[in-house]
This record gives C-alpha cells, structure tokens and sequence, in this order.
C-alpha cells in the first residue's frame, strides 16, 4: 500500500491527511463488517467491539507500518449477479492472510434517518426512479467504497507472514468507470450532475492518493445473459425490474474498462492495474475442483503483483 512512502513520508502523509481521515471515517466503525466477520461467530465479539469503539481511527503504529506496506489491495470487479459475493466468500475461506470486504449495499438498502426522519431505501428509490436518483446513489455509493478502501487493515493481516491481501467488492473506480459512466450515457445523470460527479471523485482521489489505490484488479467474466439469470434466482426486490439490455450495456462497460481498454481513466496508474481475468460462467458454488482451481490462479495473481 505505502511501497513508495517511507515511513517519515506516510506519517506526513497521514497526518496532512488526518482531517479528511476522520471526516470519512467518522469513530472508527469498520464499515462493512468483513467476510470473515459475518461467517465466523468467533470474531463476532470482537468485531462488534472495534465496530462500536468511539476510540480515534485504528491509524497503523510506525512498526506496523513497514508490515502495512507489504499489504495488497484488490478489487473483485463484475456484473450485477455475477456472483462476486459467492466468489468473495470462496476467497475468504480459502486464505488466512486475505480480507475480504464486501460491498456496503445493506448501507445504501437502509439510508440512516435523523431524529426527525427515518431510514431510507437508497437502492430502492434508484431503481423505482432512476433519472431522479442516480447523481445521488452515486456519492453515497462513493463515499461509502471511500470509507471501505480506507479502513486499514487489521492485526491479523499486519502480523501476516505469508502474501496479506485486502479484496474489496468493487471499489472507488467501478463506480465511476462502470456505474456513474453508464448512468450518464443512458441520460440518468445529467451532463452538470456528470461534472460535479467527477469534480468531486477526482479531488477525493487526489487528496487520499496511495491510500485508495489498489494493485490489481480481478474480473469475473460471464455473459450477460448468466447473470441474468442468476439475478433472477438471487431474487433481491429492488432489482425485480431490471433487463437484460441494461447487464449487456454493464457488460460492455466492463469489457472497454479492463478488456479492451478504451475506457478514458484519469491516472496512468490505474491503466496499467494487472487484471486476472477468470471465466465466472462456469458453475464454480458447488464445484470443489473448479474452486481449488480459481484459487490457484488467485494465489498466483497475488504473489505476481
Ligand atoms: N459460479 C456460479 N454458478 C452458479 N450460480 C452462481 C455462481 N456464482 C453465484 N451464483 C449464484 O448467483 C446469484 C448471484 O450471486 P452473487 O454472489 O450474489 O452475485 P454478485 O455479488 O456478483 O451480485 C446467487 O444466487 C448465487 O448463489
Ligand atoms: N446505479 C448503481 N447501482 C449500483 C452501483 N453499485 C452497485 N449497484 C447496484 C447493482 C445491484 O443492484 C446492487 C448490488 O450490486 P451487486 O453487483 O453486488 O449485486 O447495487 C453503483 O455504483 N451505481
């Protein structure tokens, strides 16, 4: 993470920094919980305790920096119902020194209210009425992968001996080269709405710098009419209208991005990512081979970057 940063330069880093840090990251509530969080009843108390902790942020010790910089970050990008989440789980269990962070969409399923309003369904009212939702499902879905990229990584992973890796379900660019893109393409966000979007994701990544970028990217890869399908059997109610047209423009989307690469990317950086690309199509959930075999090929990518 910090590879190019001594430790003298990520402390000055950090603390120039430190203002925006506790802006986003508010009284240190990991946010989302991780996989390993939500699968192992055994970390639950302690989950629960760093989650409700009012202690300042969980900033990296300089001892733990030298460790932190060896960590690598990743991002699982892919379609709606790809089976990203089904494939995060996989990763998690198969690597003690991985942590797998999924996608907030609990948060953006239930909006906190004030004491004089209440909870809102973000996801919800974006698909009922899309042009009228989408400029601000964007910033919130934004900040909350902001928030998600910045949390540092826990102790397991900095006393790690082996290839610690943090995965992210999607990250602060599918947002804006995958979903915002597409949502100004199809008039949903409107050409001020694409703008201030932009202004906004430019500045935020400029400001963290090192801290939200990631080393590689891998891309599970499937038909549009797969995920279709497995969209259909996930069953999620807010996502009863969506069409296939709209996972084939998603699709493509993906494809300029990280196949094609004619995606206009604003940093040299992240046109250079290394992409593992893996055939997602294949029925993987309950295959004990197909999986040994993806996390082979996972393991590898992890060692190369
Ligand atoms: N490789 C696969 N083969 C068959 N079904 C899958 C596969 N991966 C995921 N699924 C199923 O597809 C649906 C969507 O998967 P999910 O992991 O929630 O997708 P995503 O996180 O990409 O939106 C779920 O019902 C899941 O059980
Ligand atoms: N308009 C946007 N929709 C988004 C974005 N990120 C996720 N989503 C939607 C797509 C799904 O309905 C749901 C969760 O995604 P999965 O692929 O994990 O099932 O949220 C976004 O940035 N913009």
């Amino acid at each position: 993470m910090f590879t190019a940063l001594s430790t003298q330069r990520y402390l000055k880093h950090m603390r120039s920094h430190r203002y925006l840090y506790y802006i986003l990251l508010g009284n240190c509530r990991r946010w989302p919980l991780t996989y390993s969080q939500f699968d192992n009843a055994t970390m639950a108390t302690s989950a629960t305790k760093r989650c409700l902790s009012t202690s300042p942020i969980r900033e990296p010790s300089v001892g733990q920096m030298d460790v932190g910089s060896r960590i690598k970050r990743v991002s699982i990008e892919g379609n709606i119902a790809v089976g990203k989440s089904t494939f995060a789980r996989l990763l998690q269990k198969a690597g003690q020194d991985w942590e797998v962070i999924p996608e907030p969409v609990s948060k953006w399923q239930n909006v906190e209210g004030t004491s004089q309003t209440s909870a809102s369904n973000l996801l919800d009212m974006m698909y009922a009425d899309t042009p009228r939702w989408s400029y601000t499902f964007q910033t919130f879905s934004l900040l909350s992968r902001l928030r998600t990229q910045l949390q540092p990584p826990p102790a397991q992973l900095l006393h790690s001996s082996d290839t610690p890796v943090q995965v992210y379900e999607r990250s602060v660019y599918s947002d804006r080269y995958i979903f915002a893109l597409t949502m100004f393409q199809l008039g949903c966000i409107n050409a001020t709405e694409w703008a201030v979007y932009q202004d906004w994701h430019s500045f935020l990544l400029e400001q963290f710098g090192r801290l939200v970028q990631l080393e590689g990217i891998i891309y599970l890869r499937a038909p549009p009419e797969t995920c279709m399908t497995r969209l259909g059997m996930r069953g999620r109610e807010e996502e009863k209208g969506v069409k296939l047209d709209y996972l084939q423009k998603l699709h493509s989307q993906h494809e300029s991005w990280l196949i094609d690469k004619t995606t206009v990317l604003h940093s040299e950086k992240l046109k250079q990512l290394p992409v593992l690309v893996l055939d997602a199509g294949v029925g993987f959930e309950k295959d004990p081979k197909v999986q040994e075999m993806l996390i082979t090929q996972v393991k590898g990518f992890f060692k190369s970057i």
